[in-house]
């Protein structure tokens, strides 16, 4: 009966509420569809996806009552309910399956060498066509959850804090991923993000490596073959370089590759970064805001046309991958032009995201040091940390109150290490902020209280402050850039 081929008008507002509030980003702050469709206040989580378990036996009620009427596939309903019941019947296999594709991530995250358990992709791919979805479009769908699992991942597991600072990361890092439209970007752009750079700009030690991570891990990659296995694994998704531990003689052949005999010691062909980083992949070239003029133009070339040349080639190759770009300069300085190509700056800042300062976290909520500590802990000594955690809570209680963390995250897992070997921290940076450590080091340089590596690293740091650049530093001082570098974070 034609009737039965619709959705009643109570059904079809259910389902569009609960498909616009689980394919919006789960880390939006709009907590109000979630209220309406739980019935009661959604309660703050670090993400909403972790309430949407709880939506399952509203929808499952729906669900059966629609069979009940003999609706259970796609091509059951008319042409206006279809694409709303397509989007339900995702929702629907996705949550019954996702745990699953956890482990497989977990498994390739703890890179065991085992076989991982892919019984349940046969499984799914089942579901979906009982569902009326044609095989491969399925295959699509499966790969999307793989996808959007490994999101979760890394961007709501693998950084830690709940403050509003944090939370609009993670909603930058997942529309880095998805846009801010998960159903359009899996009819437009799934697999097809790879020209989308983005610029992550944030100060020393504030997470940028792991953010950029997040995003590189959390791109398409296909289900391929017929055994069903995924095209990668995680580990082949991201590719990591600091260019600022990179000597300027090297940096090009490190990057583009060389041919044989293009330079004395090439002694055989080589592949650079971006020939090593495929169509499913990210490469991250962490401290960007240090390369020099020539490179600039080089990389520059590479986002405008795609194509690179190894050294002591002529032959341009394609670079088929996306571009994570970090830097520790301020976007005042980056926009300057000092040192750094206006145009390169243009085309490296489609997308920029700024990753918050620890102190700007703790501002907005001090709980969050609890929470770091605890992360940071489990990480350095695993199961020993809760025995640890409340001396090491008690120590820092005795840093002065809004402590500005200059160093962020990084000076934090070092205070952690300096507490549990020492009993105490006492920050090398007095707090006040950069001019008064600068002050603390004149007083003791002039009180000759200094010895020479502890000389050699306050210049570093002061030139640091002044010139905004290792290569700068480097200069300066006659060292080079690794050890300037070094000297400079201790
Ligand atoms: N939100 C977070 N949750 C857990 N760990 C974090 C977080 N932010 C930073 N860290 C940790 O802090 C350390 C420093 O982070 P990272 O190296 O990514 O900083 P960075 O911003 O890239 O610094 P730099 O500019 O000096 O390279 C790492 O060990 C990282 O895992």
């Amino acid at each position: 009966m034609p009737t039965m081929r619709h959705l009643s008008p109570e059904d079809r507002s259910f389902f569009a509420l609960l498909t616009e509030t689980v394919y919006a980003n789960p880390f939006g702050t709009d907590q109000e569809r979630l209220s309406r469709l739980l019935g009661r206040a959604a309660p703050s989580t670090v993400s909403q996806a972790d309430l949407y378990d709880k939506l399952m036996p509203a929808l499952e009620t729906r669900l059966e009552a629609l069979r009940q009427r003999g609706l259970e596939r796609l091509d059951q309903f008319c042409a206006e309910d279809q694409t709303l019941m397509r989007q339900v019947f995702l929702f629907h296999g996705y949550q019954h399956h996702y745990r699953l594709v956890d482990g497989l991530i977990e498994h390739q995250r703890r890179g065991r060498t085992s076989a991982a358990d892919l019984s349940w992709i046969p499984d799914l791919l089942n579901r979906l066509r009982d569902y009326g979805f044609d095989p491969q479009e399925s295959r699509r769908w499966v790969a999307l959850y793989y996808q959007l699992r490994r999101a979760y991942d890394f961007i709501e597991r693998a950084l830690v804090g709940r403050s509003e600072p944090m939370r609009t990361l993670r909603r930058s890092l997942w529309n880095s991923a998805f846009t801010t439209d998960l159903r359009s970007y899996t009819q437009l752009l799934w697999g097809r993000m790879q020209d989308f750079s983005t610029l992550l700009l944030g100060e020393t030690g504030t997470g940028k490596g792991s953010a950029a991570a997040a995003i590189g891990r959390s791109g398409a990659i296909p289900l391929e073959g017929p055994g069903h296995r995924f095209a990668r694994g995680i580990e082949e998704t991201f590719i990591a370089t600091n260019l600022s531990e990179l000597s300027e003689g090297l940096i090009e052949s490190e990057l583009f590759g060389h041919r044989k005999g293009a330079f004395t010691g090439a002694v055989d062909n080589h592949d650079g970064l971006f020939a090593r980083c495929d169509s499913y992949g990210t490469l991250f070239l962490d401290e960007i805001g240090d390369v020099s003029l020539p490179v600039q133009t080089k990389l520059l070339r590479v986002l405008q046309e795609r194509t690179f040349t190894p050294v002591g080639s002529h032959k341009p190759q394609r670079f088929e991958g996306r571009i994570v770009a970090a830097t520790n300069r301020s976007l005042q300085e980056l926009m300057s032009g000092s040192g750094f190509r206006r145009d390169f700056f243009y085309r490296l800042s489609g997308n920029i995201i700024c990753v918050p300062t620890l102190r700007e976290r703790l501002a907005d909520s001090p709980d969050e040091l609890e929470e770091l500590v605890a992360a940071l802990l489990g990480r350095m000594v695993g199961e020993a940390a809760d025995a640890l955690q409340a001396g090491i809570m008690e120590a820092l209680s005795e840093l002065p109150a809004n402590y500005p963390w200059p160093g962020n995250v990084r000076e934090l897992e070092q205070a952690l290490r300096r507490i549990i070997l020492n009993g105490c921290y006492v920050p090398d940076a007095l707090p006040g902020g950069h001019e008064s450590a600068a002050d603390a080091w004149i007083l003791s340089a002039e009180a000759g209280s200094l010895d020479a590596a502890e000389l050699l690293a306050g210049y570093c740091r002061q030139l640091y402050e002044k010139l905004g650049t290792y290569e700068a530093v480097a200069r300066v001082t006659g060292l080079d850039r690794r050890t300037a570098k070094r000297h400079i974070h201790g």
